[in-house]
């Protein structure tokens, strides 16, 4: 509690008091307690009462509530879902962090507390922000100074680029790398061995190099990865580091990742660490399921780490136990950010970014494929004048004809995944699966890599029993496997000894495996912006993919949703499906909330119309 909050609190508790007294002194004479009139006591008494039961009733919905989300389905449940059921996580924060979160962090936004550079009408064109003692100096080169307006607009047109900044800077594309002050970084791998930045990347490096915070919308597989670590990077590599006392044993980072699997921390970390070491920086995984020792020991070893990637779990465990402080961040990022900030994760992402700087000290970066309405206006409390970078055709949606959005962002699925979807008895999935996966890996295709999508951990153990009998070569990825067991079904995937991985949610966002050929969802998830990242494993880096859906009447609430998507992607519709309706549901969930994604059911296709 804050102790703003505390305050206001006693001061209602003494009024409350005083108000009784006053009550007291009015209708009887000063006495103890047990002189009460009865009337008194009976009106206590019911008041009592009606705290117990309103209690009882909390506890109750609570028990409810617990029973209920262990028996959904596993896209709620991964992240540190195993991690919870084996280990304590106390909601105690350590003392250093204590004071830090009492900071602006869980407020509204408010643009009277912003400093100088943000405040939302000054240009931040000359970089040289200030946060948290990094001097952020991006200063456009003299080669993109060079390039003529209309080749930045012809460029911004063809990439689908838009950005929104509510400050009116205005920072052209980085469109080739030597459009960027040489680093160390740069000439290194693997960006020596990329041709030039993809669109995300081409846009949102300037502004976060700036200094700016940035939320990023981008389609899957499109290397949002690479365009928070590049600045990430050198904004470390190129601050000082804060010294501490010799003695202090805790780890202060300064850059924190969140990711929401344990799967995409160990990916990004992968990344992210490689990178780092070519500027002599150091980084460390934080996640549930593994030993906490080891990681521990990984923290020392280092003495400390400059960059933290972790799950929300495991990172809120070391820092209530002060193993690590976040005290130094200079740069957050939420990676799958509207999966960190809905209900599942908000809680634990509020207590990780209240243990950072407040908002006005750090950088705050936000990545994602989708980006649905529930989770915008919570993200933008987290920041300072986001900038937000979209990609695709969806971005101009309000916008002026030169690209430049009003920042909303339609759903939109890449465009180079080919996707079909088959309306199939329910009873009859599991073995057209089969058919599908036969047709799929015959004569030459036989070692093709294939994503199998299930919505139930049960479900996939099921699935993945069945396939093996029938001879397929197949692992799976769920979240009633140990963190060994998943690691090693991943790496059999990745490394193509197992060409078929049976996977609920868990696998859903953010893997980056190449040659995925294609993604089949055997039972649908449970949201639309999950199908969008299921069938984004396919299609990745500039490839083309392809994704098959069954889709029964038992999931007859996302035709509309579904419909909206394929055609947003030029893909047929089949009949069979739009017998379902195309109406499009606002669901809430008790406890993960409105997680559906608003669609406007007016537009239409933006290259081809069905009539
Ligand atoms: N500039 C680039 N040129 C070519 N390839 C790139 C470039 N940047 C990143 N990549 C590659 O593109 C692939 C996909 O990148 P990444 O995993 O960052 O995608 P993503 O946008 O985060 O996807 P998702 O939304 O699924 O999380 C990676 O293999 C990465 O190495």
């Amino acid at each position: 509690m804050s102790a703003g909050k505390k305050h206001a609190r006693s001061e209602g508790e003494e009024q409350t008091a005083r108000l009784t007294k006053k009550t007291k002194t009015d209708e009887i004479p000063d006495g103890p307690n047990d002189t009460e009139p009865s009337s008194l006591k009976a009106e206590k008494k019911k008041k009592k009462d009606k705290k117990d039961k309103k209690d009882k009733k909390e506890k109750k919905d609570k028990k409810q509530k617990k029973e209920k989300s262990e028996e959904e389905p596993e896209e709620q449940q991964n992240g540190d879902s195993a991690e919870a059921e084996s280990e304590p996580k106390p909601e105690k924060k350590s003392k250093k962090d204590k004071k830090k979160s009492k900071s602006s962090e869980e407020s509204t936004p408010n643009p009277t507390d912003q400093n100088g550079v943000f405040n939302g009408t000054t240009p931040a064109a000359n970089g040289a922000a200030q946060r948290n003692g990094a001097a952020y100096s991006y200063q456009q080169t003299s080669t993109l100074d060079a390039v003529s307006e209309a080749e930045v607009q012809e460029f911004l047109k063809k990439q689908e680029i838009a950005v929104f900044d509510p400050s009116g800077s205005k920072y052209r594309p980085v469109m080739q790398f030597s459009h960027l002050p040489t680093s160390t970084l740069l000439s290194k791998k693997p960006f020596a061995s990329f041709s030039a930045p993809t669109p995300i990347q081409a846009a949102s490096w300037p502004f976060a190099l700036a200094g700016r915070d940035v939320i990023g919308i981008a389609e899957t597989g499109s290397g949002k990865t690479m365009a928070f670590s590049l600045p990430c990077i050198e904004s470390l590599a190129s601050s000082p580091k804060p010294t501490h006392e010799k003695y202090d044993r805790t780890a202060y980072a300064r850059a924190v990742v969140v990711s929401p699997t344990r799967e995409l921390a160990m990916q990004t970390h992968a990344a992210m660490s490689s990178l780092a070491a070519l500027v002599g920086l150091s980084a460390v995984c934080l996640y549930g399921g593994a030993s906490k020792d080891d990681q521990r020991a990984l923290l020392r070893k280092n003495n400390g780490a400059d960059i933290i990637v972790a799950t929300p779990g495991r990172l809120k465990d070391f820092l209530s136990e002060g193993a690590v402080s976040l005290s130094d961040v200079m740069f957050a990022v939420l990676d799958e950010a509207d999966r960190m900030l809905d209900k599942g994760f908000e809680d634990d992402i509020k207590l990780i970014l209240g243990s950072c700087p407040p908002r006005e000290k750090r950088l705050t970066l936000m990545f994602t494929a989708t980006w649905p309405v529930s989770v915008q206006g919570l993200a933008e409390g987290f920041m300072i004048d986001p900038v937000k970078v979209t990609i695709g055709n969806r971005t101009r949606a309000g916008g002026d004809e030169n690209g430049v959005g009003n920042g909303s962002v339609e759903l939109q699925a890449n465009l180079r995944i080919e996707q079909k979807v088959e309306v199939v008895d329910p009873r009859g999935k599991e073995q057209r699966l089969l058919e599908l996966l036969r047709e799929a890996q015959k004569g030459s295709a036989k070692n093709d890599r294939i994503l199998v999508f299930c919505l139930y951990k049960k479900e996939a153990v099921r699935v993945e029993q069945n396939l093996e009998r029938r001879g397929i070569r197949v692992a799976s990825i769920h979240g009633d496997l140990r963190q060994d067991q998943r690691t090693r079904s991943l790496e059999a995937f990745k490394a193509g000894t197992t060409t078929v991985l049976v996977a609920t949610d868990v696998a859903a966002r953010g893997l980056d495996i190449p040659e995925v050929k294609l993604v089949i969802n055997v039972t649908f998830p449970l949201t639309i912006e999950d199908y969008v990242h299921r069938i984004g494993r396919t299609g990745r880096a500039g490839k083309k993919g392809k994704a098959i859906t069954l889709f029964t009447e038992h999931d007859k609430s996302h035709s509309g949703s579904l419909v909206n998507i394929l055609k947003g992607a030029n893909q047929p519709v089949p009949e069979e499906l739009l017998k379902f309706g195309t109406t499009v549901k606002k669901k809430a969930h008790d406890s993960y909330g409105a997680f559906f994604k608003d669609v406007d059911m007016s537009k239409k296709a933006t290259k081809i119309t069905f009539d």
